[in-house]
């Protein structure tokens, strides 16, 4: 069907004059041409997906190398059960190419689906940058009764006043000749087949009528879920990027709580657990800090955009943003106590994606975890399934030196931190392994029988507390505050001075002192 000719009588659906039925015919039997602009973890599969309901898609990037892969039927993408046989089933069957040629592709197409990233200015400003040069591709194909559908996520109100003047400035269309709607990705890596087509309702808001019930019938075909038609693009936008500050404002609460693990001597973990038995408590995982180019981005697409105060979803991106450094200071304070320094200490961070099984980097806690050593004047190096250390400037280590699955010298550190719970990490033979100090910032490991001085991140969930059965340094702490008035005696550290080591280890992840009484600091 790709072989139509760019002038061939394509049907558009935006003011169509055509029955209901006979629209969904057209857009399912490729006669509705259809563009979509970005073919990264998100957006091969958007139009393999749509290739699969309309049979006629044209893919377009920027990177000849992906168009390249996806022309030869493959998916440059990892992690994503049955998008490499889907991929090569639509451009064997001819309902898939891909192009770097954007204005040729918007010349032949009638519906263009922009699913770019949205990422951040250096000063943390919503960079609409790529969108806007997707714009200028569309611009140049775009024709009267064509249908736009932004799924990058956008600041609130984009569509209405950024996206669709540029369409018509660009093209020279009147406002009312096009629709404009937009239609969050509501999809994560890993899941991204399942999720479009049809884990979760599809939400779609138009600029005017005609576009949310033009991309309406688009997603009614495209989806097994239900189409959420909400009144406008604005509320969609807002609809996508509150879903994402609700996440990160809940990682944050994670976060912080967890830090009380130490002074309570339990593990928050646990706690989550059983809490979460209630239908409305939905505790989040603790973590080492919140990565990726969605969550710890939207909440600038209203920080940024707005003019209204957000204290509190402020204040959460500087309690995720605090938590590489919280890590480290637990890794220092664990290592003080195994008598080494940090300055002196070679340490091994295990993952250097935003998550686990993702090959991605954008935002990642653990290269803040890495740059926060580095500074500390520790020797780091890294191990990674995904992504080769080197091109982060980090020392690599094989992970096969670590599964004992392949013979040389087995490494030694004087420190390994998790980060990233790649699953490849479960097969690490750490009884082999030289005792070292190990932080688990994921709950992932368990050490007990080794000779390793294991601290977990917030406990762990099966109940045992952040450095398991040693005396939690909350007791310590805790001790010191009733000891106060005790004789200092010659060569002891005093109540303060070990009140304030355990208290570098206490203090909450936006910087506030726990022992703060005068309601100064404390959140
Ligand atoms: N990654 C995720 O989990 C989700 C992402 N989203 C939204 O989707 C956007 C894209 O996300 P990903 O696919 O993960 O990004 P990605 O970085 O994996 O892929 C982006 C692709 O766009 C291409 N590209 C860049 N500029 C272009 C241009 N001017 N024209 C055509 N192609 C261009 C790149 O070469 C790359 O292949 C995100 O910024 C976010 O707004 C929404 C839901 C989930
Ligand atoms: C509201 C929501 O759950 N959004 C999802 C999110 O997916 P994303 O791939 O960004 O991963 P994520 O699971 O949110 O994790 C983001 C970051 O937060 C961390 N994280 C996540 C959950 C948690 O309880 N604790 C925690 O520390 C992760 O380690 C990671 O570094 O963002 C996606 C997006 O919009 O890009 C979205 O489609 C996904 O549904």
């Amino acid at each position: 069907m790709c072989s139509g000719d760019p002038n061939a009588d394509s049907v558009a659906l935006y003011d169509s004059t055509h029955s209901d039925p006979l629209q969904r015919e057209h857009l399912t039997n490729g006669q509705t041409p259809v563009a979509v602009y970005g073919l990264g973890k998100m957006g091969l599969p958007l139009a393999a997906v749509y290739a699969e309901t309309t049979g006629n898609v044209t893919g377009v990037d920027v990177d000849p190398t992906v168009v390249e892969t996806v022309n030869a039927g493959r998916s440059h993408v990892v992690g994503e059960p049955g998008l490499e046989e889907l991929v090569t089933e639509q451009v064997e069957s001819g309902r898939l190419e891909a192009t770097t040629d954007g204005p040729t592709a918007a010349e032949r197409a009638r519906i263009h689906v922009i699913i770019v990233p949205t990422l951040l200015t250096d000063d943390r400003k919503p960079d609409l940058a790529t969108v806007e040069a997707v714009a200028d591709d569309i611009a140049a194909g775009l024709a009267p009764g064509d249908l736009v559908i932004a799924e990058s996520t956008l600041p609130p109100g984009t569509c209405r006043d950024v996206l669709r003047p540029h369409l018509a400035a660009e093209s020279g269309l009147e406002l009312d000749e096009f629709g404009v709607a937009f239609c969050p990705e509501r999809t994560s890596s890993g899941t991204a087949v399942r999720d479009i087509r049809g884990q979760y309702p599809k939400v779609v808001g138009g600029v005017d009528g005609e576009s949310t019930r033009a991309a309406t019938v688009v997603y009614d075909e495209l989806s097994t879920n239900d189409v959420r038609q909400v009144s406008d693009a604005t509320t969609a936008e807002a609809v996508k990027v509150f879903e994402g500050v609700y996440r990160d404002v809940n990682i944050a609460l994670a976060n912080e709580l967890g830090t009380l693990a130490d002074e309570l001597g339990i593990s928050v973990r646990e706690a989550f657990a059983t809490a979460n038995d209630l239908p409305m408590c939905q505790l989040h995982d603790p973590g080492p800090g919140v990565g990726g180019h969605c969550i710890p981005y939207y909440p600038y697409f209203l920080l940024s955009w707005l003019e209204t105060p957000l204290a509190l979803t402020e204040t959460a991106r500087d309690v995720n943003d605090g938590m590489a450094g919280a890590v480290v200071d637990r890794l220092a304070a664990e290592l003080e106590a195994d008598g080494t320094a940090l300055a002196e200490a070679s340490v091994l961070v295990l993952g250097l994606t935003y998550r686990a099984g993702v090959e991605e980097t954008r935002a990642s806690p653990a290269l803040d975890v890495v740059a926060e050593l580095e500074e500390r004047g520790a020797d780091v190096a890294a191990v990674d399934p995904l992504v080769d250390p080197d091109a982060y400037g980090v020392g690599r280590v094989e992970l096969e030196l670590l599964t004992g699955d392949r013979a040389g010298e087995t490494p030694a550190f004087d420190a390994a931190v998790l980060v990233t719970a790649h699953e490849e990490f479960d097969h690490i033979s750490w009884g082999d392994l030289e005792p070292s100090v190990v932080v688990d910032t994921r709950d992932e490991l368990d050490l007990a029988g080794t000779d390793h001085r294991s601290y977990t991140l917030a406990g762990s969930r099966n109940g045992r507390p952040p450095a398991g059965d040693r005396e939690s340094v909350a007791g310590t702490a805790v001790d010191a505050l009733a000891r106060e008035d005790a004789p200092v005696t010659a060569g002891a550290t005093s109540a303060e001075s070990r009140l304030e080591e355990s208290a570098t280890d206490l203090r909450r992840t936006d910087g506030t002192d726990p022992r703060r009484t005068d309601g100064g600091d404390d959140v």
